[in-house]
């Protein structure tokens, strides 16, 4: 299964600091699912058009069956994942943000600040992490069942999960 994986932080595309968000995506993924795992890596500024552009590629060109993002999600100037992201989809999956928030605010009441969204574009699942490491995992690791059952319905194919999902 191709995952094509997009860390959006301005600090971490410039090295103020090491990107451990899109390596923490790689190892929840690979906890998830018990299928092989080729993962895309792209590491971008906060910039809409080049999310964009990159969206585009890893389901258009890549044709990944999931591509995450991380990071741009929150409310400051330069946080514009979302809105990239609804340009490129054609079904938007609201489901994915309001579960990941409502869950994550049991934890951190800050979890409210995340606009994340999700959704499909042809036959890709598109779906946005908060930016840090600890959020990727708390809302990535249960959402297995739904990942595959999206992509079981787009792609006709259902990776399997590992069996503590
Ligand atoms: N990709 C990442 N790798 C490691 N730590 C991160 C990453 N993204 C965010 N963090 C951590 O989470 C904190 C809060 O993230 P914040 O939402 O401010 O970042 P961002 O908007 O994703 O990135 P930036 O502000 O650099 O564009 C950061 O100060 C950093 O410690
Ligand atoms: N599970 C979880 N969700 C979380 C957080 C977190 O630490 N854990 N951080 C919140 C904070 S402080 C912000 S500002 C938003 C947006 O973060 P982003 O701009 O890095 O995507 O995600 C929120 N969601």
């Amino acid at each position: 299964m191709k995952v094509g994986r997009i860390t959006l932080s301005d600090r971490a595309h410039t090295g103020i600091y090491e990107d451990q968000s899109g390596p923490e995506i790689e190892r929840v993924v690979e906890e998830i699912f018990a299928e092989p795992i080729e993962f895309v890596r792209v590491l971008l500024p906060d910039e809409e058009k080049q999310i964009v552009e990159a969206l585009r590629r890893l389901s258009d060109q890549e044709e990944c069956a999931l591509a995450l993002t991380t990071g741009g999600t929150g409310p400051a100037p330069r946080d514009v994942t979302p809105e990239a992201t609804r340009q490129v989809l054609q079904k938007e999956l609201p489901g994915f943000g309001e579960i990941m928030r409502s869950r994550s605010y049991a934890k951190v009441p800050t979890a409210i600040l995340s606009r994340a969204t999700a959704g499909v574009r042809g036959r890709c699942l598109i779906i946005n992490l908060p930016g840090r490491p600890t959020a990727v995992r708390e809302c990535l690791s249960f959402l297995g069942p739904a990942i595959a059952e999206c992509l079981d319905h787009i792609r006709g194919f259902r990776p399997r999960l590992r069996e503590q999902q």
